[in-house]
């Protein structure tokens, strides 16, 4: 059977040209009512058949005959007729309807420009509509059975044979679709994205029920204790498996991140030593990586990450910030994947359920890995605490005995905590947290990022560490070497813009060059300027 691969049109409105004289003149383009074996041939004209009794009309000789399953006896009879698409079939063949019979017949002269147009539908329709996408695609069916044929297997429906074709598309973008609004859309919005789903993207009944599934599992409850229809497990990817888990395991390690663990310095390796003795041991540790800014933290995350999910374990990557866990294959805000309360108090818990998808997660982990914990209130990584306890069952063990690891450098941003004091904002770091004891301190001093300017690396640490260039008032005074001298005249933004993209003019279409080196400002009028 020739199948072409094409997209399915949205007309198969062509320009008729008009046929030269012939013996067999079918002056209108055909219009070729399509009969799914469900549905009745539609041949019949209702005017003329107004009054009659329906009994006898389907009685009559001929009545079971349509376009379409004579297209099919033509298909058996003629060789050549296995290449023509069914809506190129007027090309060929010309329709023979008298009163007793009804079929194709070839034409005398070949390739007559005669259009065929099969009537159209809609994807509500459902099977017929999908019927009509074969047709428009797969020629030299002999049974409505081999339009339902892929690659030697007969499947069950139209639909998944035009969706095992390409014809349309799968699933599981729709399920993408949902999973990504789900994130953001008020509650309403998202009923009316799956009503809009349901009515016009060809959503099956079996996608619907997995994504209820999906959202039943996810607040805890079973979708078997409501009467719903069964879900057929063949056509779930995820086989049941709860949606948080099944969406880790299938995380892909980048190739260029399992080699990462060979290039570890010798602090990051030993840190990754201890981390994955852990891990490896089932005893678990909760680590957290001190690090100034460019000494290697998510260089070594990206490492155990990759060492971890290479060996079919689960790892959940997590951060403070949306910006730090994008750059973590699979990273989540903590907030999100733990479902952190908005609403931070002393001895709060997450917000799942012991059922729920993510209790299960994080009883599958063998590594968590929460960055930039440093910025985020202790109350929030003490909430994860309380619910990991629970649900492990080990109230004595912090983090209910799994492998936690967080990171961050108290040297940059601390909890923001509005309008609060300094001794406050101190109060909310986890550093005054009941678990940071418990917590084995692994530390990175040796800067990754500037290690061509030992000086400049040197320098950041000390401003980090509060030594020395503070000058006792709060500010941190630039040495002369590092700043562009400020003198009030016009000509200081240009000697500003000279000394960071030098020689610019030359550069300007080298995308290394720009990439490079930035030029930041605190206010969007300053943006302008430096614009202009
Ligand atoms: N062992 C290593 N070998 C080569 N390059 C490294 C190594 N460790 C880190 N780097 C590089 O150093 C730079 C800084 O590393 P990374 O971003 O992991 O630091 P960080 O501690 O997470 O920084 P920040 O706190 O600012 O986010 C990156 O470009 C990274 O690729």
């Amino acid at each position: 059977m020739h199948i072409d691969h094409g997209i399915e049109e949205q007309t198969q409105e062509q320009p008729l040209i008009e046929e030269p004289e012939d013996q067999e003149p079918d002056p209108q383009p055909e219009e070729y009512p399509q009969a799914a074996p469900d549905f009745a041939s539609e041949e019949a004209n209702p005017s003329e058949e107004e009054g009659q009794d329906i009994q006898k009309i389907l009685d009559r000789e001929g009545a079971e005959k349509s376009m379409l399953t004579e297209y099919f006896e033509a298909n058996k009879k003629y060789l050549e007729a296995r290449d023509i698409l069914y809506r190129d079939f007027p090309w060929y063949f010309t329709w023979q309807k008298c009163k007793m019979t009804k079929f194709w017949q070839k034409r005398k002269r070949e390739g007559v420009k005669q259009i065929g147009r099969i009537i159209s539908n809609h994807p509500a329709e459902g099977e017929r509509y999908f019927l009509r996408v074969l047709l428009n695609h797969v020629a030299g069916a002999t049974l409505f059975e081999d339009l339902r044929t892929v690659d030697g297997e007969i499947l069950p429906s139209f639909r998944e044979a035009a969706e095992r074709i390409g014809l349309i598309e799968a699933d599981n973008t729709l399920d993408d679709c949902l999973t990504k609004a789900e994130t953001f859309q008020m509650p309403s919005a998202l009923r009316r994205l799956f009503a809009t789903i349901l009515v016009h993207c060809e959503a099956s009944n079996n996608m619907v029920l997995i994504d209820i599934r999906n959202m039943l599992q996810s607040m805890g409850k079973d979708i078997k204790s409501y009467p719903l229809p069964e879900i057929d497990e063949e056509h779930d990817s995820s086989h049941g498996v709860d949606r948080e888990i099944y969406e880790e395991s299938i995380i892909e390690v980048d190739p260029d991140h399992e080699t990462l663990a060979a290039l570890l310095n010798a602090e990051q390796m030993s840190a990754y030593d201890e981390i994955l003795a852990a891990v490896d041991s089932g005893e678990g540790g909760v680590f957290f990586v001190d690090g100034p800014g460019g000494t290697g933290k998510t260089f070594l995350y990206k490492a155990l990450l990759a060492t971890v999910r290479g060996v079919g374990k689960i790892a959940v990557a997590t951060a403070t910030s949306g910006v730090a866990a994008s750059i973590m294959p699979g990273g989540r805000t903590a907030h999100s994947r733990f479902k952190i309360p908005l609403t931070i108090y002393d001895g709060l818990s997450c917000s799942f359920t012991k059922q729920s998808g993510t209790a299960q997660l994080l009883k599958e982990a063998s590594l968590m890995i929460w960055d930039e914990a440093t910025m985020t209130r202790r109350q929030a990584v003490e909430a994860l605490d309380n619910s990991t306890r629970d649900i492990m069952n080990a109230p004595d063990r912090p983090f209910g005995g799994k492998t936690v690891v967080f990171g961050g450098d108290f040297r940059q941003f601390l909890p923001v905590i509005r309008k609060g004091s300094r001794a406050q904002i101190v109060d909310a770091s986890l550093r005054r947290s009941y678990l940071w004891e418990s917590m084995r301190h692994l530390n990175l001093v040796r800067n990754m990022r500037a290690q061509s300017d030992p000086w400049f690396a040197e320098y950041l640490l000390r401003v980090g560490n509060g030594t020395k260039e503070d000058g006792g008032d709060g500010y941190i005074r630039l040495p002369d070497e590092i700043c562009v001298p400020y003198t009030g005249k016009d000509t200081d933004l240009h000697r500003l813009i000279e000394d960071v993209f030098p020689m610019l003019d030359d550069n300007i279409t080298d995308p290394d060059h720009i990439t490079s080196r930035v030029i930041l400002s605190k206010r969007n009028d300053c943006v302008d300027r430096i614009n202009m």
